[in-house]
């Protein structure tokens, strides 16, 4: 029980082929309650497909994924209800308000207490201004806000982000910050693809380079790290993984 309650998500030996070609090569990682792993690595070596295989979006060629002690099957739905997936595509519909949106996902998903949560997270996200607002005239950053609302809606335990960052000013960074942090102290477990190395420095705990479909090292950030560090060490792993 100790163990289901240390390790959220366990992912051993997944493989994924996509069109002859091996673009994920035995990726073996584990989760912690609570705690932030940053993917990071170069333009096409795999993080998105990874991600999309974790969260059921595409079927992993060959591995396990367990979440809290719990295979995830084909068609499991732990994986919709408790993972919370961010990414490239908003998955919003145009024509639909803020409000509209959430309401929509919130009855997919089963949700309870919608209408009083709706509100709180429209405002949890800094939109409650435009909250009738058909969402066809959003900025990409305000897309990205909703996008993020629509994640935390279910109350998922893992949170799965695939670039969050990108697209936002320096307001939506630090508010995504923020939300990122909080949930993190409420023993949310985080896992984020990002290109952006200081915000990777700001929120992780640990580091894991995907290069070429494998994981080639991962690094655990203390206290000390800096920001300079965690480059160089990159760059060091990926020239020489
Ligand atoms: N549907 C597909 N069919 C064939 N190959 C694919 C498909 N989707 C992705 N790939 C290939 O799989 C590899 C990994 O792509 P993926 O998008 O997962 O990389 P990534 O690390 O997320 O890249 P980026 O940092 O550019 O977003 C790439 O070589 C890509 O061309």
């Amino acid at each position: 029980m100790m163990k289901e309650m240390a390790d959220m998500l366990e992912i051993k030996n997944l493989t994924k082929v996509l069109a002859d070609k091996l673009v994920l090569k035995n990726i073996t990682l584990t989760l912690n309650k609570g705690e932030v792993l940053a993917v990071i690595g170069p333009n096409g070596a795999g993080k998105s497909t990874f991600f999309k295989c974790v969260v059921g979006l595409l079927q992993p060629s060959s591995g396990d994924i367990s979440f809290a002690g719990r295979q995830l099957t084909k068609k499991s739905l732990i994986a919709k209800r408790k993972i919370g997936f961010l990414g490239h595509e908003s998955y919003l519909y145009s024509s639909l308000s803020s409000v509209e949106n959430l309401l929509f996902y919130g009855k997919l998903y089963k949700v309870n207490h919608l209408e009083e949560k709706i509100p709180l997270l429209l405002k949890e996200v800094g939109l409650h201004l435009f909250k009738d607002v058909p969402i066809r005239s959003f900025s990409r950053g305000m897309i990205q806000r909703l996008s993020i609302a629509r994640v935390l809606l279910s109350e998922p335990e893992i949170l799965m982000l695939d670039e969050p960052h990108t697209g936002l000013d320096q307001e939506a960074v630090a508010l995504l910050n923020r939300i990122i942090l909080s949930k993190k102290a409420a023993g949310i477990s985080i896992i984020l693809i990002s290109h952006d190395f200081e915000q990777v420095h700001k929120l992780a705990d640990r580091v894991a380079v995907l290069k070429s479909g494998r994981i080639i090292d991962t690094l655990t950030m203390g206290e000390e790290s800096n920001l300079y560090e965690m480059k160089e060490w990159y760059e060091k792993v990926v020239t020489e993984g």
